[in-house]
């Protein structure tokens, strides 16, 4: 008799599974793909040999107890590490067909294609509302101001902000609530129209409300972008995410559609994260 899988009792549902293949069957690229990813700190290993892929147009949630490697591999997702001395990278993270750590890849350029999202909202504390959106396109030369105009209000639309801040766009950002500067955070990485947003516990920071805010959002933002989040609250990862990366001491235990790392984990210490039993 076959063994039926089993069902664990998981107080949280996903609604949704990450599409693999077209509606014909045919075999999706993804995005992003890890292969044999070795993150260091000095002598210390922080990732092991990690192997990923991320379909475009999804929430893609990293769990795991703390320490356990989750900001590492994000922050390896866009380079990051390059800054960090003594961190080191081995393997390959390929971006649409791209291998981001092979020779010659202009790590600046590659960034713009990959927003990120911290845990503390950081805008740019001596500029107004409308600078911080278009902060970066700026940077890369753009000057006009209606295209500018334009690009400031779609991402503010974007990032849910706009009817807050569209009679404010010139007072200091820094005078917005916690929830609104995380929005416009992400409005400023949204300008610069990212292959990939990057969020590293986005709302860990922010009142109930603002972090239900920012989870609606998410849903939306995966119509424009494909979405990395690192969370600590597994009803976040189970409610926003369609992909689910179980990581433990450093290695990715499970990665698989969120409903099955949740209800029908193959690996024990999935089940005893994912229950409550250790975190
Ligand atoms: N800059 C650094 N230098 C040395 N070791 C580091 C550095 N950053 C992280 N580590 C170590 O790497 C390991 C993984 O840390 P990381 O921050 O990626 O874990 P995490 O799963 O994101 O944890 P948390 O949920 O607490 O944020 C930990 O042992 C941590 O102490």
């Amino acid at each position: 008799m076959q063994e039926s899988p089993k069902q664990f009792h998981a107080p949280f549902l996903p609604q949704t599974t990450s599409p693999q293949t077209t509606s014909q069957g045919a075999r999706v690229t993804p995005i992003l793909s890890a292969k044999n990813v070795n993150i260091f700190y000095g002598d210390k290993q922080a990732v092991q040999n990690v192997n990923l892929d991320v379909q475009r147009g999804t929430v893609n949630a990293l769990i795991g107890p703390s320490g356990c490697g989750k900001t590492t591999f994000l922050r390896a997702i866009n380079r990051m590490h390059d800054l960090t001395p003594g961190a080191r990278v081995s393997g390959q993270i390929v971006l649409d067909g791209q291998d981001i750590y092979a020779a010659g890849v202009d790590a600046v350029a590659m960034r713009r294609r990959v927003g990120m999202v911290f845990q503390k909202p950081n805008p740019f504390p001596t500029m107004s509302v409308f600078d911080n959106v278009v902060a970066g396109l700026k940077l890369s030369g753009m000057r006009n101001k209606d295209q500018l105009m334009a690009v400031a209000e779609r991402s503010l639309k974007g990032a849910a902000l706009w009817d807050e801040v569209k009679d404010r766009l010139n007072t200091p950002a820094t005078g917005l609530s916690g929830g609104q500067q995380q929005r416009l955070c992400i409005a400023r990485a949204l300008a610069v129209e990212p292959d990939l947003l990057l969020m590293d516990e986005p709302t860990s920071a922010l009142d109930p409300s603002s972090t239900a805010r920012i989870e609606e959002l998410m849903t939306d933002l995966k119509k424009v972008t494909t979405i990395v989040i690192v969370t600590h609250n597994m009803h976040q990862a189970a409610r926003v995410s369609d992909t689910t990366s179980f990581f433990l001491v450093g290695d990715l235990v499970e990665h698989g559609p969120t409903a099955q790392v949740f209800q029908t984990p193959r690996d024990e210490r999935t089940e005893a994260y994912v229950t409550g039993r250790f975190g």
